[in-house]
Formats: C-alpha cells, sequence, structure tokens
C-alpha cells in the first residue's frame, strides 16, 4: 500500500559534471514498481539531474516560501517548478540550526510546495541532549504540530517525512531498528492525532541518519519505516546503488 521512498540528499557537495556522471551510471538501476528512489541536490545541479533522469526523482534541498521579492540567495517554488522538479527536502537539521528555519517557516514553505502540487520531504528530529534528556517523542510531535499545521488531510497523506535524530546524521552512529521503528511509529500517530488515520496509513515516514548498504534492509523491514533520507552513503555511485539493489 505505502511505496517506499529512498532519496539521497547530497547536501553541499558535487557539480554539474559530478552529477551528470553519476545518474548516468544510477538511473538506469532506479526503475522498480515497488519503490521509488531518488537525489536531492544543490540548486546548481538540479537541471542536469532532471535532464539525466528517467527513473530517479530529483529533489531541490530547500525553497522559499514567497515567489519572488527581496531575498537574497533564496530560490522561490515557481523557479523549481521551471525546472520540471517536483520533490523538496524542507526542514532539514542542518537548516534549523545553520540558517534559522523553524516549525513556522517550513510550514509556509509545506504549504507552497503543496499548491505547487510539489512534494514536500519534511525532516524533523530530536538532538542528543534532548534523546539524553529522554524528550524525543515531545520533540518530534512538537516538530509536527507546528511543521504540518494547517494543511489538507488528503495533501498529508501525499507527503513524506523523514525522522532523522540529529544525533545520527553524518556520525556514523544510526539508530536502532527499534528506536527508528518507535519514532518512526509516533510520527505516523502524530499525524492520525492532526489529521486521521487515512492520512497516518498513507504518509511515507522516512528514517535518516548514517544509513548505508549494510543497515538499510533491517530499517525497511521495520512496519512503520517507509524509506530512507541518506546523505553520505548515496554519494558514491557505488553505494547508492547498492542500496537500490537491496531493496527494489
Ligand atoms: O542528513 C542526512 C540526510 O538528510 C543523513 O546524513 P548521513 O546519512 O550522512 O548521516
Amino acid at each position: 500500500m505505502r511505496k517506499p521512498i529512498i532519496v539521497g540528499n547530497w547536501k553541499m557537495n558535487k557539480n554539474n559534471a559530478e552529477t551528470e556522471s553519476f545518474f548516468k551510471e544510477v538511473d538506469a538501476a532506479a526503475a522498480s514498481e515497488n519503490a521509488t528512489y531518488g537525489i536531492g541536490c544543490p540548486f546548481t545541479d538540479l537541471k542536469t539531474a532532471a535532464d539525466n533522469a528517467k527513473n530517479l526523482i530529483v529533489a531541490a534541498e530547500n525553497c522559499h516560501f514567497e515567489d519572488s521579492g527581496a531575498f537574497t540567495g533564496e530560490v522561490s517554488v515557481p523557479m523549481l517548478e521551471e525546472l520540471g522538479i517536483k520533490y523538496c527536502i524542507i526542514g532539514h537539521s542542518e537548516r534549523r540550526q545553520m540558517f534559522g528555519d523553524t516549525d513556522e517557516t517550513v510550514n509556509k514553505k509545506a504549504k507552497r510546495l503543496i499548491a505547487a502540487g510539489m512534494t514536500p520531504i519534511l525532516c524533523i528530529g530530536e538532538t542528543e541532549a534532548q534523546y539524553d534528556a529522554g524528550e524525543t517523542e515531545k520533540v518530534i510531535r512538537d516538530q509536527l504540530t507546528g511543521s504540518i499545521a494547517d494543511l489538507d488531510a488528503k495533501d498529508v497523506a501525499n507527503m513524506v517525512i523523514a525522522y532523522e535524530p540529529i544525533w545520527a546524521i553524518g556520525t556514523g552512529k544510526s539508530a536502532t531498528k527499534e528506536d527508528a521503528q518507535n519514532c518512526c511509529a509516533i510520527v505516523r500517530d502524530q499525524v492520525k492525532v492532526m489529521y486521521g488515520q487515512e492520512a497516518a496509513d498513507s504518509v511515507r515516514v522516512q528514517y535518516g541518519g548514517s544509513v548505508k548498504p549494510g543497515n538499510i534492509v533491517e530499517y525497511m523491514a521495520c512496519p512503520d519505516i517507509d524509506g530512507a533520507l541518506i546523505g553520505g552513503a548515496s554519494l558514491k555511485a557505488d553505494s547508492f546503488l547498492e542500496i537500490i539493489e537491496k531493496t527494489k
């Protein structure tokens, strides 16, 4: 019923030549009836990625919620639409921690993307201190309460929500499959609280944080994990191909 979605997040890595060669190497393998595969890449690589993608979906890593104006350095949703981009990562913890994204701005971005018929990949997750203090569930529910406020249930049903514990990002210290499953189930339950059972049953929930070829299968076997958001292990064609082969 829920089709898994596995997306690489390149962050601030790769130029156009590297993007073209990655897509040429990986795209054919991403053809699958059973799962969707994709790459989130820097704005400057999006056109090259889209031009070389038959099977992979291409995601931006951020957007602004306004369509145009005095927002130096920002990129709007209509600008992404012009390139044929259909997915956009929003609220990544790096953007929340370093660039001032908040639940409120993430919510505005989600609304603008949905209005354009695009799919937000909305990221949430707790810090190590919050994890240690036993606050994970509260943080997840609070972040979702703000980030997916005032949407339509049918739009929430089509979204992707990525649970990424900050302490597991780029650290090699991945969450146990029990912790990851438990937190993704909390995400789904919070969607149910806010938008009902149907939206909760349809929304795809990803786990992110040190996912690699060696642990993807155990995460994907968890009932509430419908995919992954993958940083480091998505940068090399070989390792992303291995992830595809193990999950398609
Ligand atoms: O931030 C991430 C994906 O958005 C996870 O990064 P890593 O897979 O490198 O831990």
